[in-house]
C-alpha cells in the first residue's frame, strides 16, 4: 500500500467527527491494506511506531527537504526505512540520522512529509482512534465486533488480531483465548473527584481499596513455573525473585493474579514510587538491589484460577477466588459500600479514603462488585479518586508549539516564587489547554517575551496559571530536586500578579500528605 492512501485517509479521519464516516473510511482502508499491511497501518493511524523511539529529535524534523512530486512510498518501504534509522549509533549518528531522514522525506511528498513529521515528533496520536479501528476491522473482516474486542483485550494488540483476521478469517479469533503463563493488558481506571461522586456514578454495590502507588504487576503461575509482568507486558520476574517465590507459596497451581509490587520502609509507610521504580528496573544485581529495598505484592484481582478464565465473573466472586488463593496480609485493604443509597455507607467509604491518605496511600480506587474484569479497558467500572492539589504558579517561558499547534506558544515552563524574589521552575505543561486558551496566551506571552532562541520565548514573569497535579516527584532537572507529576492548566489568572503565586516552601507544605 502507498503510504500517501494511509495519509489522506488519517488526514479525512482527523477532519471528521462522525464516528460512522471514520469507520467507514478505516475499513475501506484495511480491507485494501490486506494481512501484509494492515498492521503498520493500523499503528500509524494511532501515531505509534513499531520502532518505539527512533532517535529524530525536533531540530532534525524543522529541517526542510524539497518534496517529491509523485507519491512513490510504501508502508512497508517506510517502515524498513524507519527501522535503519532507529539503528544508526556510534560516532557521527546525528549527521547519519540526518542524511537518513532526509532520504525519506525527499521520497515523500509535501502531504507524506506533513504525515511522517507528525509521526515522527509524536504528534499523530489519535488513541481515541482505538476503538474506531477495531469497529472498521470488525467490519471489513466480517468479524463480529464483539468478538474482536475479546481477541484485542486478550492479545493486547489490534494490530496482531487484525493481521491474523485478514490472514485466515474469522476464526482466527479463536487463537486469542486467556493462557495461565501468557500476560493480557490489565484493567485500568478512569477517574472521580470524591469517593461520594464515583460510589454515586457506580450506582450499585461497590467495594473502595487502597490505591497503592508502586508497580502493577500480573502474576502467572503453572504448577512451578511462575511469570510475573508489568503492566506493559514485559517479564521482569528475574528482578523480584521474592514475588516469584511468594507466589509458588499460594495454595493453588494455575492462576493468574493482578496486583501492585509496593515496599514498606521501616516507619510503615509506603517507599516513594521512585524507589520501587529503581529497584523494579535494576537487572544487574537483583541480590544487592533486593537487599537494599525488598518489595512485596499487594494483590487485588485474579483473572484465572484453578486454570479456568474467570474473567466475566463479576468482581464480588472473582474476590471470593482471590480470598482462597491469596492470604489477607497480601491482599488489598477494602471496604465494601453494599447500598450506594446508604449514607452511613457512603460516610464510611469516605472515611476510608481519608484513612488511605493518612497511611501514605495515593488514593483508594471505587469498583463496581457486579463487574467483569475489561482487560486491556480503562473501564467505567473502576473509578480511581485521588486528592487533587491546586497551586498558582508564574510562567517563565513557553515553548512554540509544532504541529496542530505550529504558531502558537504552547508548553508553558512553571515556576514557583522563591523565599528571595526569584523563581524555582518546577516543570513544564500544555496539558488543560483549549484552543482558545492557546491563543490568549500566545498573545500575552508575546507582549511579555524578554528573548527567543527560535523554539523556547523566555517570558517577564508575569503570567500566573492555575495548576492542577497529582503530587511530586523526585527530579535532578529542576533545581528545587522536585518536580510535578501531571501537571495540567485550569486556568490563566491575570486577575493575579507574581507576587500572588504560591511560592516553593507553600508547594512543598500542600504535597506532603
Ligand atoms: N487496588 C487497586 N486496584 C487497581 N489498581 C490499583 C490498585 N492499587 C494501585 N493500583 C494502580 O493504580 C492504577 C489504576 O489507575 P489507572 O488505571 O488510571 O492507571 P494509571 O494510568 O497508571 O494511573 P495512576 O498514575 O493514577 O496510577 C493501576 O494501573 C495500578 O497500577
Amino acid at each position: 500500500m502507498l503510504l500517501v492512501r494511509l495519509a489522506d485517509v488519517s488526514r479525512e479521519v482527523a477532519a471528521t467527527s462522525a464516528r460512522s464516516r471514520k469507520t467507514a473510511a478505516l475499513a475501506e482502508l484495511f480491507a485494501e491494506a490486506g494481512p501484509e499491511d494492515v498492521a503498520l497501518v493500523i499503528a500509524y493511524l494511532a501515531g505509534r511506531l513499531p520502532q518505539g523511539r527512533i532517535g529524530v529529535g525536533r531540530s532534525l524534523l524543522r529541517e526542510d527537504v524539497p518534496p517529491a512530486a509523485e507519491p512513490s512510498l510504501t508502508v512497508t518501504g517506510t517502515d524498513a526505512a524507519l527501522t535503519a534509522l532507529a539503528a544508526v549509533a556510534g560516532a557521527g549518528a546525528q549527521n547519519r540520522r540526518r542524511a537518513a531522514l532526509a532520504g525519506l522525506l525527499g521520497a515523500a511528498t509535501a502531504g507524506e512529509q506533513r504525515f511522517l513529521v507528525s509521526l515522527l515528533a509524536g504528534e499523530v496520536r489519535q488513541g481515541a482512534l482505538d476503538a474506531v479501528a477495531l469497529d472498521a476491522v470488525a467490519r471489513a473482516s466480517g468479524a463480529p465486533a464483539d468478538a474482536v474486542r475479546r481477541a484485542v483485550m486478550l492479545e493486547g494488540s489490534l494490530p496482531r488480531v487484525a493481521e491474523a483476521l485478514f490472514a485466515d478469517g474469522p476464526q482466527a479469533l479463536e487463537r486469542f483465548r486467556l493462557r495461565v503463563g501468557s500476560p493480557v493488558q490489565p484493567m485500568l481506571a478512569h477517574t472521580a473527584a470524591s469517593v461520594t461522586e464515583a460510589v454515586a456514578a457506580l450506582g450499585t454495590a461497590c467495594v473502595v481499596e487502597e490505591k497503592h502507588d508502586g508497580i502493577r504487576v500480573q502474576v502467572h503461575r503453572d504448577g512451578d513455573e511462575v511469570r510475573v509482568c508489568t503492566r506493559s507486558l514485559d517479564d521482569i520476574t528475574a528482578r523480584l525473585p521474592e514475588v516469584a517465590d511468594g507466589a509458588r507459596g499460594l495454595p493453588g497451581d494455575r492462576f493468574i493474579l493482578d496486583g501492585e509490587v509496593i515496599a514498606v520502609g521501616p516507619d510503615g509507610r509506603p517507599a516513594p514510587f521512585q524507589d520501587i521504580a529503581s529497584r523494579v528496573g535494576s537487572r544487574v544485581d537483583v541480590a544487592a538491589a533486593r537487599a537494599a529495598l525488598p518489595v512485596s505484592p499487594v494483590y487485588f484481582d485474579v483473572l484465572a484460577a484453578g486454570g479456568e478464565e474467570i474473567l466475566d465473573l463479576p468482581g464480588r466472586e472473582r474476590h471470593e477466588h482471590l480470598a482462597r488463593l491469596v492470604p489477607e496480609p497480601l491482599r488489598v485493604r477494602r471496604q465494601v459500600v453494599e447500598d450506594p443509597g446508604d449514607a452511613g455507607q457512603v460516610a464510611a467509604a469516605e472515611e476510608f479514603f481519608a484513612e488511605t491518605l493518612r497511611r501514605g496511600h495515593e488514593g483508594v480506587l471505587v469498583k463496581a462488585l457486579d463487574a467483569p474484569y475489561v482487560a486491556g479497558r480503562r473501564g467505567r467500572s473502576w473509578l480511581k479518586v485521588k486528592p487533587v492539589h491546586t497551586l498558582d504558579l508564574v510562567v517563565v517561558a513557553v515553548e512554540r508549539g509544532s504541529g496542530r499547534r505550529t504558531g502558537l506558544l504552547s508548553n508553558l515552563h512553571l515556576a514557583a516564587r522563591a523565599e528571595d524574589g526569584g523563581f524555582v521552575m518546577l516543570g513544564k505543561t500544555f496539558k488543560g489547554l483549549t484552543d482558545e486558551m492557546l491563543h490568549w496566551q500566545t498573545r500575552r506571552l508575546g507582549e511579555l517575551a524578554v528573548e527567543d532562541d527560535g523554539w523556547t520565548v523566555t517570558v517577564r514573569p508575569e503570567l500566573v496559571v492555575e495548576i492542577a497535579y497529582d503530587g511530586l516527584q523526585r527530579s535532578s532537572r529542576y533545581p528545587a530536586g522536585v518536580a510535578l507529576r501531571f501537571a495540567r492548566v485550569l486556568r490563566h489568572r491575570p486577575d493575579k500578579s507574581a507576587a500572588d503565586a504560591d511560592t516553593i516552601g507553600r508547594v512543598l507544605e500542600a504535597t506532603r500528605r
